[in-house]
């Protein structure tokens, strides 16, 4: 039986299981190809939040990215939470020597307002990470720390996009799921991503869902884009790709402890059982 494409992701741990390295290996599980793991921080973290997180010395994380590419090699990677400055200057350095696709998710704050970045850490994002990304997506918070442009409707995403754009990225996916439900234009209550290289232009919209259990939806979302690339198809396809896969995810989300619940990665299974 020949391999299925491989696909690192370089992230923190989610001990809840929702987000993080744990949401993004379920991810990789689910869309078919073999998923593997550095982890930059250890979070104690559950539906309610973050009670704790610990990072990695630099030289694991180096160790880690090293094992697997230099003998496994990798079709496609994504990065999400790397806590520091160290780490992101690491990581970005690690991918820049890295052929294959990278996805960049800019994680700085978790859904519950906890830090997963040190704030002395953002210019290294900009500087250093951002320009080794193939697709960076950050969410609505991540587009204003990182270029001081507020996203309050759809009419600022492409002023947003070119804010990241000048830092390097080949493409930027500005994700809307943090816009009120009816700041869209007409056409209803919908969730709207621009995904763009600063030519082409992608608008992606689905239904949004009236679901609180969305823990764990940006790095489902990028995790299915790095899968989609390692499988060879273009950012677009895989960016429209792994819009379904994430909406699924959120439509069949559910409660677990006393917060926000988890998206279900296995949705598809699921269905198909
Ligand atoms: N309620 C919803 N219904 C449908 N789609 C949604 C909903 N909320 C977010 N999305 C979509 O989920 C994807 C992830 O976007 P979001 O803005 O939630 O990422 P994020 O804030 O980085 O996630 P996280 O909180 O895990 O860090 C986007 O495609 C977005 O449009
Ligand atoms: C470890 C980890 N990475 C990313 C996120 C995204 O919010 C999270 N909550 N936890």
């Amino acid at each position: 039986m020949s391999a299925p494409p491989t696909v690192l992701t370089v992230a923190g741990s989610d001990s809840g299981g929702g987000a993080g390295i744990q949401a993004d290996l379920k991810t990789m599980l689910a869309l078919g190809v073999h998923g593997m793991s550095v982890i930059t921080a250890v979070t104690a973290q559950n539906s309610l939040g973050v009670q704790g997180a610990w990072e990695l010395p630099v030289d694991a994380v180096r160790a880690q990215y090293r094992s697997v590419v230099d003998d496994i090699g990798v079709q496609a990677v994504k990065t999400g939470m790397l806590a520091s400055a160290e780490l992101v200057e690491a990581v970005a350095e690690l991918l820049g020597g890295t052929d294959a696709p990278a996805v960049v998710d800019p994680v700085g704050i978790s859904k519950h307002g906890d830090a997963l970045l040190a704030a002395s850490a953002l210019d290294s994002v900009r500087t250093k990470l951002l320009p080794v990304a193939t697709v960076a997506t950050p969410n609505l918070d991540e587009v204003a720390q990182l270029t001081g442009v507020r996203v309050d409707a759809e009419d600022d995403f492409r002023r947003a996009a070119a804010a990241v754009l000048s830092y390097g990225p080949k493409w930027v996916l500005i994700k809307g799921g943090h816009l009120p439900g009816d700041a869209g234009r007409a056409g209803g209550n919908q969730a709207v991503d621009l995904l763009t290289d600063g030519s082409e232009e992608h608008w992606l919209r689905a239904p949004r869902h009236d679901n609180r259990h969305t823990h764990g939806t940006g790095c489902t979302l990028a995790s299915a884009i790095a899968s989609g690339l390692a499988k060879g198809q273009s950012v677009p396809e895989a960016v429209a790709a792994a819009k379904e896969y994430v909406t699924g995810a959120i439509a069949a989300g559910f409660a677990l402890g006393g917060g926000i619940g988890p998206v279900d990665h296995g949705w598809r299974f699921r269905a198909g059982a």
